[in-house]
């Protein structure tokens, strides 16, 4: 009886995830645990200072080190985040250079421009690709284990050339993607249905950014898939309109609510921060929940020859991306050719560093 259970399980296993591999672990990586969980955010501005608030209030880690160009700046969010010390136990620094974040076990990077209202992400690529040339490496240097996570915009390029610059394994080198956008989803359309957000399960993948998708055929609410429900409700051709007419409209909201808060306020920070937060607690505590995140679309069983990086459903533990989701067999034809027109948006982007 219980070999047979086991038998299923492993099997469902090998189906979504593709073949199990045993978790990849160095001896250096192995090291790196040995020390104080570090954690380095790179870029003192609203966002950087958002995750780091979101950190520090999670109790996940040893040392929150900040780094930034503008030392008057950093120096005072650093002793504006220290004087809350009473209400934390992580011990928060400044870094004066590179080697003050020496064996970090995540290095966040939301160094860079911003979005001027009406402007696109993919808009900032260049003068945020320049400046990661002077990031990316000295990071890695001090860190040779690290998982990098970036979040600066656009963040899947950019996620993409830290890569290319670090010399990492890819599974160690992750961006924030669309699991902002897939909370803006969950959140929005659970207060259209007049429920917590936690009850919707639901992802956006793709670009974070105007050619986001959502992934509707895994849209539940308290575990009931919601085109499903519709079919319920009323015949075929209905409950198809239906469906898609009210998933359109949500992600349409999500594709404008950066805009729509960058007008209102000139950035975006707090929503950021919580997902931020919530990925690197998941690396930390080696979670292995399955949190749409930029990653290499190659990992994917049908995309092996995409060389991009994008959102999907992946496994995210201490290692960084563990496995991803093999999703593919799942999706509809017209979920497929939004995946296409993602990864086509993306590659039509220059990714060079100039
Ligand atoms: N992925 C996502 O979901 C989101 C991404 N973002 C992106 O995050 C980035 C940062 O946004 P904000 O914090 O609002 O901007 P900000 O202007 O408040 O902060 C950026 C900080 O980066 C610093 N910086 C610039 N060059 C640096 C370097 N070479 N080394 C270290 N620090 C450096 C600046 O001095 C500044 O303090 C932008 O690219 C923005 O588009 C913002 C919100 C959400
Ligand atoms: C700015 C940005 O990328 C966001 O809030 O989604």
């Amino acid at each position: 009886m219980t070999s047979g259970i086991d038998e299923a399980a492993a099997e469902l296993q090998g189906s979504l995830f593709g073949e199990v591999s045993p978790a990849i672990d160095t001896p250096g990586a192995a090291l790196a645990r040995s020390y104080p969980v570090r954690i380095t955010v790179v870029g003192a501005g609203d966002v950087g200072v958002a995750c780091a608030y979101n950190i520090l209030t999670r109790d996940i880690c040893s040392e929150l080190v900040l780094v930034d160009v503008l030392k008057d700046k950093l120096k005072g969010q650093v002793m504006d985040l220290q004087h809350g010390g009473a209400f934390y136990s992580t011990r928060i620094r400044a870094a004066e250079s590179y080697e003050d974040t020496a064996h970090s076990a995540v290095c966040i990077i939301t160094a860079g421009v911003r979005q001027r209202p009406g402007e696109s992400r993919l808009e900032l690529m260049d003068r945020n690709a320049a400046l990661f040339k002077g990031i990316i490496p000295p990071l890695v240097q001090y860190s040779p284990n690290t998982i990098l996570l970036v979040v600066s915009n656009p963040v899947d390029l950019l996620t993409h050339l830290a890569w290319q610059m670090s010399g990492l394994p890819r599974e160690r080198v992750i961006g924030s993607g669309t699991y902002l956008d897939s909370s803006r989803f969950r959140t929005l359309l659970a207060q259209r249905l007049g429920i917590d957000t936690a009850s919707v399960q639901a992802m956006v993948l793709g670009e974070h950014g105007d050619s986001s998708f959502v992934y509707r055929s895994g849209i539940t609410v308290g575990g009931v898939p919601l085109r499903t429900c519709f079919e319920r409700m009323t015949d075929a051709a209905s409950a198809s309109t239906a469906f898609y007419d009210l998933v359109k409209g949500v992600h349409q909201q999500v594709v404008a609510a950066a805009y729509e808060v960058i007008k209102l306020k000139g950035y975006t920070n707090w929503a950021i921060g919580s997902a931020v937060g919530s990925i690197v607690t998941t690396i930390v505590h080696d979670r292995r929940k399955v949190l749409p995140i930029t990653t290499h679309a190659g990992s994917l069983r049908g995309l092996e020859s995409a060389d991009v990086f994008l959102s999907l459903p992946c496994v995210l533990g201490r290692n960084g991306v563990v496995e991803v989701l093999q999703i593919l067999p799942f999706m509809e034809s017209d979920e497929k050719e939004d995946l296409q027109s993602s990864i086509e948006a993306l590659q039509s982007t220059p990714k060079k560093a100039s």
